[in-house]
């Protein structure tokens, strides 16, 4: 057989994988209705880990690696969770007409909220001078007109969010009020303001990015502002994703961002800082690239893409940041002690104390 004739059976072939990946969601959609009528959760992790055993078996079976089997489901199963849960966003309508004014709805979080939020049946309103994602009403100032929204969600970059919290106290508006903020302390103040107002408050951190379309796996942070009923209702929300919502307080919060967010996004930009300084283009190292490297450089790709000056906020704006910034430095420093002066023991010190502290975690 030559080329031509190959290629046009891998045609046929790539036709049956679409088809029967079609067939496969259109059976994982109707496991989600079952699913949704006898209040399970969609998410069932003890199955994904039978599906994935069985496509290994069969890859050993049919004599081609089974990482390559199991990466396939991967992807279908990640399908199986976005269709089954935008699916049952719609079908519960927690909406059910109620109305939310999304303050900032034009940012790329707040669009995300706003869309978010029309999937589920409310009537969303965009607060936002800039403008509005398409298809929905908008005003250009959140105060030039009535606040009877039953929800009001607070999207803009921290510093706005801090006067417009501060603001609605004083206009106590009747619905449920929170932010999405990426940390807590600036917002501190206005928050307890809200509550002092007697406006039913909470504050929540959804802790993804805009590209988001599949919860799963995904932490929602609630905070405890002072009124359970704001925080239930907000919980509420997420009640019909795969997302898992973890609760806190204010100061925790922000310790734990320190790190989950300021740490992780240092290292990120200082890596790529001391690549663009190289000299060497990114093309020259992505062709020999090592496994470490191509998984860091993944991760240092998506921080670049990111909105700078929201980073800035991250930074800048989390008291708790200091500490682990300076133990970054630290580390920094003793590793390059180490490397210059040749002290094999506490270069093997510094990975060993990181390395116990990594299995010290539970599994
Ligand atoms: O078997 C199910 O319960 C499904 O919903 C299907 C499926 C899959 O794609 O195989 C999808 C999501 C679940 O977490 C487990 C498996």
């Amino acid at each position: 057989m030559d080329i031509p004739q190959l290629r046009a059976q891998l045609d046929q072939i790539d036709r049956d994988l679409v088809y029967l990946a079609a067939e496969r969601q259109r059976i994982v959609a109707e496991i989600g209705r079952s699913k949704r009528g006898t209040g399970r959760p969609l998410r069932d992790f003890k199955r994904e880990k039978e599906v994935l055993d069985n496509v290994r078996g069969h890859a050993r079976e049919a004599g081609i690696d089974p990482e390559l089997a199991a990466g396939l489901m991967e992807l279908l199963i990640g399908a199986s969770l976005t269709r089954q849960e935008q699916d049952t966003v719609r079908a519960l309508s927690q909406g059910n007409g109620r109305r939310a004014l999304v303050i900032g709805g034009n940012g790329r979080m707040g669009g995300w909220f706003a869309r978010f939020l029309d999937a589920q049946g409310f009537a969303v309103e965009i607060g936002d001078p800039t403008g509005a994602p398409e298809g929905f009403a908008r005003r250009e100032r959140w105060d030039a007109g009535p606040l009877d929204h039953d929800l009001i969600v607070v999207a803009t970059p921290l510093r706005p969010a801090a006067r417009i919290l501060a603001g609605l106290a004083s206009h106590r508006p009747p619905g449920i009020v929170f932010d999405l903020g990426s940390i807590k302390t600036p917002l501190r103040e206005s928050l307890q303001a809200l509550q002092a107002a007697g406006v039913r408050t909470t504050s929540i951190h959804p802790m993804f990015g805009p590209s988001a379309n599949v919860l799963a796996g995904r932490h929602v942070i609630l905070i405890d502002t002072g009124n359970r009923d704001a925080l239930e209702a907000a919980r509420a929300l997420f009640a019909s994703t795969t997302a898992v919502t973890v609760e806190m307080d204010l100061d925790e919060h922000d310790q734990m961002i320190a790190l989950v967010l300021g740490l992780s996004h240092a290292l990120n930009i200082a890596f790529t800082a001391a690549l663009a300084g190289s000299g060497v283009a990114p093309e020259r190292l992505r062709a020999v690239s090592s496994t470490t490297f191509g998984a860091q450089l993944a991760i240092a790709e998506g921080v670049a893409r990111e909105n700078p000056h929201l980073y800035f906020e991250i930074q800048s704006l989390n008291a708790h940041n200091g500490p682990a910034l300076t133990a970054l430095d630290e580390a920094v420093h003793t590793l390059l002690a180490a490397v210059r002066s040749g002290d094999e023991q506490q270069f093997v010190d510094l990975m060993s104390r990181g390395r116990d502290y990594l299995h010290a975690l539970p599994e």
